[in-house]
């Protein structure tokens, strides 16, 4: 293989990348304790799979490079374009490992991997297993009392920030819960966060290119936005601490919207390189007038709990010392109402503009699909995930 010249690229982001040679020349330098076999390398790859803690970035990229040294042996592709950015990054890792002999860097392949933690992987799987195979991830909680549903956003240690995972959950929680015996059905999140939006790292993790990444986004979304459409039950959301992207958008679809008033209300869409979704483009003006939802989801103003609430995003504020107590007690009241009565008014409120949320939200995927694409959003998904890195 003629020798790559190796030129000092102007790197999309110099931390992310130096940082992660560091680490890939300290595996470089790992002496194999033993020599792993074939079936321990198997092994491990299996073992990624069922990982239930998110490894982080710089991990899964040192993952990849081991890989397919262990497999293909020095990196013999060609550098990708410089706006492909993730199979930039990968090809990066990959190349670093340099002349790393394929025994050894199936070795540390196998090191790696067990260094994850299996054994807190496995008592967390035990401890979580029953959630699991209730709601199909431990990072969305449903409980079912005094006639409220109540599906929590379960990831604290991430700002319950939405996985693809989570965003199924949610869907299938909301089926549950439109034929279940509740008469409401509330959206809370644990810890100090109500959610930080979707997954930044839902697209940079996804397997395949980023065009089927981006496709498959659509078509989820689309779905989640319209479980919440057409959702039949008084559909209330309990705002314990800040909410980002479409944990924001979403309120658009609820009946009714209590904060905490340490919550925050952050829609960065253009920062990140996107766009409304969760049919905001329509609610949002609707609900605040078309300059204040301009300042929200195009400049990405930031709003207080009380700003939300004269803005009519928010229905009622809470002191926080007394936001869970006084909220629960206030929906555990209103589910003692007739449910059929409180459906059927719903319906009567929500039905004339459903063909058209439904036509809205299907518009902004489309337009979501091709922003995930674009230059703006990968350098805004990166210069995201690279914030962190400091040499
Ligand atoms: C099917 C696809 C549907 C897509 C729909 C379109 C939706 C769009 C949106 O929702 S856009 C909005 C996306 N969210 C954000 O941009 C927020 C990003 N996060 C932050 O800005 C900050 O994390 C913060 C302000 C929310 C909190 O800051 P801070 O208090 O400093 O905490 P940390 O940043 O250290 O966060 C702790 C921990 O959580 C991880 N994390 C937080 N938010 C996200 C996120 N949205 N995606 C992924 N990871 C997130 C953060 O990385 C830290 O992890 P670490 O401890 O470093 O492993």
């Amino acid at each position: 293989m003629a020798a790559m010249t190796w030129r000092p690229a102007r790197c999309w982001c110099p931390s992310l990348l130096q940082v992660f040679r560091f680490q890939v020349a300290q595996v470089h330098l790992g002496r194999p304790t033993m020599r792993a076999s074939q079936q321990d390398f198997e092994n491990a790859m299996n073992q990624v799979k069922l990982l239930k803690k998110d490894p982080g970035n710089q991990v899964k990229l040192k993952l990849y490079a081991l890989y397919k040294q262990a497999t293909d042996g020095p990196c013999n592709m060609p550098k990708p374009g410089v706006f492909d950015l993730v199979n930039k990054a990968k090809w990066e890792a990959w190349n670093a490992l340099g002349s790393l002999p394929k025994e050894t860097a199936r070795q540390n392949y196998v090191d790696l991997v067990s260094s994850l933690s299996p054994s807190s992987e496995a008592s967390s799987q035990g401890k979580h297993e029953a959630d699991e195979k209730v709601q199909g991830s431990k990072d969305i909680v449903v409980t079912s009392e005094d006639g409220i549903t109540k599906i929590v956003l379960n990831r604290p240690t991430k700002k319950n920030a939405i996985t693809f995972q989570m965003y199924q959950d949610i869907i299938l929680a909301l089926k549950n819960a439109s034929t279940d015996s509740s008469a409401i059905t509330a959206f809370t999140g644990t810890g100090d966060y109500y959610c930080s939006g979707n997954d930044l790292t839902n697209f940079t993790s996804a397997s395949g290119g980023k065009e089927e990444a981006a496709s498959r986004g659509a078509v989820v979304l689309r779905e989640f936005v319209n479980s919440f459409i057409d959702f039949p039950k008084p559909l209330v959301a309990v705002v314990n601490g800040p909410a980002v992207g479409i944990s924001v958008t979403l309120l658009g679809l609820f009946d009714a919207v209590y904060a905490s008033d340490k919550a925050t209300f952050h829609t960065p869409f253009s920062h990140l390189g996107q766009s409304p979704e969760a049919c905001s483009s329509y609610t949002f003006p609707k609900i605040m007038g078309s300059a204040k939802a301009t300042e929200m989801l195009l400049f990405g103003k930031k709003l207080t709990a009380r700003e939300a609430w004269a803005q009519g995003l928010v229905t009622e504020v809470f002191p926080e010392s007394t936001f869970e107590n006084e909220v629960w007690t206030r929906l555990k009241a209103y589910a003692k109402l007739p449910p059929n009565s409180m459906r059927i008014s719903k319906e009567l409120i929500r039905k004339n503009e459903k063909e058209k949320l439904h036509a809205i939200n299907a518009e902004e995927c489309t337009t979501l699909q091709a922003r995930w694409l674009s230059e703006e959003c990968i350098n805004a998904l990166m210069n995201f995930m690279s914030r962190k890195a400091k040499l």
